[in-house]
């Protein structure tokens, strides 16, 4: 097994509110965690900024990734972005089944799995989000869900494809209520989803794909979380937007 790099990424959603902020906040972001080693990050800003935050983060090393995407190339498609634009302005990856694209935009299972495969067809790497609702976890629900989910959403990702795709556990009663899941709710998850992984790609390859928790995250939760063995990395949203809190997710202290 190759050691997975972790992963920490900031999903901006549909933040901040305008341009100069956004600059701002990736500038200062790029400022704190210089230096850092051994943890790729990411910035994942609304498709207009992805441009000026891709230049105010050069020479940091921070990548960026788009939050959503589109399965056509080109055409009459009013309102939608494709995989292709994404890749000429420098999106390195994009998040695909996110639960507020799920609930709020109606997107289903086929329409996400479409999306994981157009963005691999493009050579860039699909963050797919998966996670159970309250009701869902109040039911003892959340593997089942995750499996299919995850059957659905990597129907027809080689064995080959995974070592591009990032599986982001993000349970969706985590998401923006200040209600992180424990570590050993989280862990137990991700251990069931590598070993989903394993069942149908085999271990070698389920061993090499990073599982990021996301859901809540903040500096004071973030060290417990990445102290599990199968919790490689975070996607954050609020304290993403607060440079000084997510740098010190960045620097994450597992141990
Ligand atoms: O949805 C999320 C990241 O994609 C998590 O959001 P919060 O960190 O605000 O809970």
């Amino acid at each position: 097994m190759m050691a997975r790099t972790p992963i920490i990424t900031g999903n901006w959603k549909m933040n901040p509110g305008d341009m100069a902020s956004a600059v701002q906040l990736a500038a200062d972001v790029a400022a704190q965690t210089k230096g850092l080693e051994g943890v790729e990050v990411g910035i994942i800003p609304p498709y207009p900024f992805v441009p000026p935050v891709r230049d105010a983060l050069k020479g940091s090393g921070i990548t960026v990734g788009a939050q959503n995407a589109f399965v056509e190339d080109k055409g009459a498609f009013t309102g939608a972005v494709s995989t292709t634009m994404l890749l000429s302005v420098g999106c390195e990856y994009v998040l695909c089944g996110h639960s507020e694209r799920r609930t709020i935009f109606k997107e289903d299972n086929a329409l996400i799995n479409s999306k994981v495969l157009k963005v691999l067809s493009k050579n860039m790497r699909p963050i797919l989000c998966i996670g159970e609702s309250k009701e869902e976890y109040e039911s003892g629900l959340n593997k089942e869900v995750c499996a299919v989910q995850l059957g659905k959403n990597l129907a027809g990702v080689t064995a080959e494809q995974m070592k591009d795709v990032v599986i982001a556990y993000e349970p969706v009663w985590a998401i923006g209520t200040g209600l992180v899941a424990t570590p050993e709710v989280a862990q137990s998850v991700h251990a069931y989803i590598r070993s989903w992984l394993a069942g149908k790609y085999g271990q070698a390859v389920a061993d090499d794909v990073r599982i990021q928790y996301g859901g809540s995250v903040t500096p004071e939760s973030v060290d417990d979380l990445m102290a599990c063995p199968d919790i490689d990395g975070a996607l954050v949203g609020g304290a993403s937007l607060v440079a000084d809190k997510f740098a010190r997710i960045c620097r994450f202290q597992a141990v």
